[in-house]
């Protein structure tokens, strides 16, 4: 896009923003505060550095087979350097325990240390960025019966508390190192595809596992721990053992964050309505932003209603410094470049426009009862020039306006994605 035309359309922009008493100045500022997680696994299809053809299991999967995942821990990191060159402001890394600097060794699980991560903490630090982790409590052969942390095989539970517990010692150690907290986050697939009879049996056992793997306090400004709640998975679609409510009542009980994957609820449930509910009892949540097509499907994020409600809902409430915004989605059907920029752009873009937005005209027709009012303007705003101001956040930033991110990627296709 043209420079001048950009700079052209912001200045009307900025105007007609000021009419509504919003400043767009202030925005671009703000927009500083948003820092999104990057997910790791979107480059290869959650395949992680184990083993050459490790299958995905755990009731989520990776659907398409377009060419060019990446195979290698460079690769994989070449692709995040350009993703990151693409995305304005600043981004975290999300990584999943499968991604460790394995250098072609066999460790299993319950082996991981910090030595196999110390590369990528080296490599965030040259990013400039913060790193977050995650058990993988899936995709092994100790998971096979659909059980991990809630499993009733003694052997098997006590392997994946200490994979848990491993994970939280690297991820304190990567907090520690890179001078901000990382985020680790504890998911499971357990639970059962059919009619179960001792669901108490197994969330008993969830919870000791839980204590067990989080017997350590690790200081807060080096790691914090989430754990994410899920409704069903495919295969496991009669009982999930780490269910909502049991996530819920065990982060308020235990000073943990909740987190929310906006593909793991009701259909007609929406995380954004969730989130100042989660935070009158919680200091901190989690968020797995993620697009759910008629299942937990991952589809890239786009800018939709459900997204631009947990935007809106964290900026109107001031909640961006409790809330750690982390995507989840892993497209293998189109270039993968492309899904986390698309992906990633479409978020930062919901946060931008609920930074426009002139929320305390919208409390005040609210509070007086002035209901068409308030649906007129939220309507109204919908095709205020926002674009404008994107864009220009985007030239402020220096990285590719509008569309233009779509030619960047080709070429990076051609040179590398096409040759592996
Ligand atoms: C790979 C992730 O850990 C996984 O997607 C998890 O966060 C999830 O959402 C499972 O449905
Ligand atoms: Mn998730």
């Amino acid at each position: 896009m043209k420079k001048e035309n950009v700079e052209k359309a912001y200045l009307l922009a900025k105007e007609l923003y000021a009419e509504l008493g919003v400043n767009t100045d202030e925005v671009l500022q703000k927009m500083k505060d948003v820092n999104i997680s990057l997910h790791c696994w979107q480059t290869d299809d959650v395949g992680g550095f184990e083993t050459a053809d490790g299958e995905l299991s755990g009731g989520i999967q990776a659907t398409g087979n377009y060419p060019g995942k990446a195979t290698t821990i460079e690769q994989m990191r070449a692709d995040l350097e350009k993703v990151l060159s693409l995305l304005p402001g600043k981004q975290r890394l999300n990584l999943h325990a499968i991604y460790g600097d394995f250098q072609g060794e066999k460790v299993d699980r319950d082996e991981i240390e910090v030595k196999h991560f110390q590369s990528w903490i080296d490599w965030c630090k040259a990013q400039g960025i913060g790193m977050d982790f995650n058990a993988t409590c899936f995709s092994h052969d100790r998971a096979a019966d659909g059980f991990t942390l809630s499993s009733k095989n003694e052997e098997n539970r006590r392997f994946w508390v200490e994979h848990v517990k491993r994970c939280r010692a690297i991820s304190a150690e990567a907090g520690k190192q890179l001078g901000t907290p990382c985020v680790h986050n504890t998911w499971i697939p357990d639970g059962s595809k059919d009619v179960p009879v001792d669901r108490n049996g197994h969330r008993v056992l969830l919870k000791k596992s839980l204590d067990e793997a989080m017997a350590i306090d690790y200081p807060k400004e080096h790691m914090k721990d989430a754990v994410e709640s899920k409704l069903f998975g495919i295969g496991v679609e009669s009982m999930t053992v780490g269910s909502h409510d049991f996530y819920l009542g065990y982060a308020i009980k235990n000073n943990k964050l909740i987190c929310l994957d906006n593909g793991h609820f009701h259909p007609t449930e929406q995380v954004g309505d969730k989130i100042s509910a989660c935070l009158q009892f919680l200091d901190e949540v989690l968020l797995h932003v993620t697009r759910p097509i008629r299942w937990d499907s991952d589809h890239v994020v786009t800018l939709n209603e459900d997204v631009q409600l947990i935007a809106s809902e964290i900026v109107r409430n001031n909640f961006l410094s409790r809330v750690n915004i982390g995507l989840d989605f892993f497209d293998a059907s189109i270039n993968r470049i492309g899904a986390y920029v698309v992906g990633t752009r479409a978020a930062q873009k919901a946060f931008m426009i609920a930074m426009l937005e002139p929320t305390s005209k919208l409390i005040q027709y609210e509070e007086a009862g002035h209901n068409f009012e308030r649906l007129a303007l939220l309507e109204e705003l919908k095709t205020k020039p926002f674009g404008a101001v994107w864009d220009y956040y985007c030239l402020q930033e220096g990285v590719a306006v509008g569309e233009d991110y779509i030619a960047e990627i080709q070429q990076y296709e051609k040179e590398f994605l096409e040759k592996r």
